[in-house]
């Protein structure tokens, strides 16, 4: 093959039960204005079919040089998806079965700070989640688990990062609270004064299920929020636009891929941090009376428990 010629992208139908837990390729979420992936070479457009259903997107699977990584649209090519009915658990479980770990997250949101200008890259450290209307765990039919979460972003992925944004010299805030909001319409004025109040930095309405549902099935998850506008809590922009969330993400989209392209080269090769552990301690269900369809899915994820 000529360097000219474009490689064939193989499409490809994953059934339910096949696929390869543990480590792997890194897997990439693009949000808003994110819908694929400069740098990624593609090698093959897969559809993974859950427990849950499919993803919002076939996945991209690839290399960036050498590096094996999994790209995922989150609201799918064309943003065909409302937050509330983007399919997070089977978004995350295709990719682990694809052999994910790890999962960088960028997402547009709006700011509830002076300091966090649009443009500005903030690294998410916590979540409020004021989600109502979606599924928000693995669990239940049988199996009741509980994950430890006190801590939901990974020490390791956030360091990534924050190494990629310092190296870029771009204006970043290290740490910040993401409340994450069901949606569709942006907030009220007294929502957003009052989220302000709660001493949040940022405000979206797709990360805080992802990063929870990440947790539960053990992968490392963190996010690489881009302030698109100040919600409108502020005095001179009263009411956020799509319009205006766009137009910067456009401007900072090429940005957002050079961070991503850095951070991937600074995740260390084995896992330093504590999200693999999550779901070993979460079941409370005695194994033994879990119904067999449940058990399935829990298999699916890696997570089937042992009899005791
Ligand atoms: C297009 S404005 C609102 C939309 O943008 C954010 O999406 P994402 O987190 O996927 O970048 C926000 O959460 C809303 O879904
Ligand atoms: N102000 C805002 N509120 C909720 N989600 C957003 N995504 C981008 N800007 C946002």
């Amino acid at each position: 093959m000529n360097g000219k010629e474009k490689r064939p992208v193989q499409k490809s139908r994953t059934k339910r039960g096949e696929g390869n837990p543990g480590s792997g390729p890194v897997g990439i979420i693009g949000g808003s204005g994110l819908y694929q992936m400069e740098g990624l070479t593609i090698e093959e457009e897969r559809v993974v079919e859950t427990p849950w259903g499919v993803s919002s997107d076939p996945y991209l699977i690839g290399k960036v040089g050498t590096l094996p990584v999994v790209f995922l649209s989150r609201h799918g090519k064309g943003h065909r998806y409302l937050p509330s009915e983007i399919n997070y658990r089977a978004n995350l479980a295709g990719l682990k079965s694809l052999g994910v770990s790890r999962v960088l997250s960028v997402s547009a949101v709006g700011s509830l700070k002076e300091e966090i200008a649009p443009g500005d890259m903030v690294l998410v450290d916590d979540f409020i989640d004021l989600t109502r209307q979606r599924p928000m765990s693995f669990y239940g039919n049988g199996a009741v688990g509980h994950t430890p979460y006190g801590r939901p972003v990974c020490s390791d992925l956030f360091e990534a990062f924050s190494g990629a944004c310092e190296h870029l010299g771009l204006p970043t805030h290290r740490g910040g609270t993401y409340i994450c909001m069901e949606g569709p319409a942006f907030s009220t004025r007294a929502e957003s004064r009052l989220y302000r109040q709660w001493g949040a930095d940022v405000i979206g309405m797709t990360n805080g299920t992802e990063a929870r549902l990440a947790r539960e099935i053990g992968l490392c998850y963190a996010t690489l929020a881009l302030a698109t506008d100040y919600d409108c809590w502020h005095p001179d922009h009263d009411m956020v636009t799509v319009a205006d969330v766009i137009r910067i993400m456009n401007q900072n989209v090429r940005r957002a891929n050079t961070i991503l392209l850095d951070a991937l080269e600074r995740i260390p090769s084995v896992r330093k941090c504590h999200c693999a552990d999550a779901p070993k301690s979460a079941l409370i269900t005695d194994p033994a009376r879990i119904p067999q369809k449940t058990r399935e899915k829990l298999s699916f994820l890696g997570l089937e428990p042992n009899p005791s």
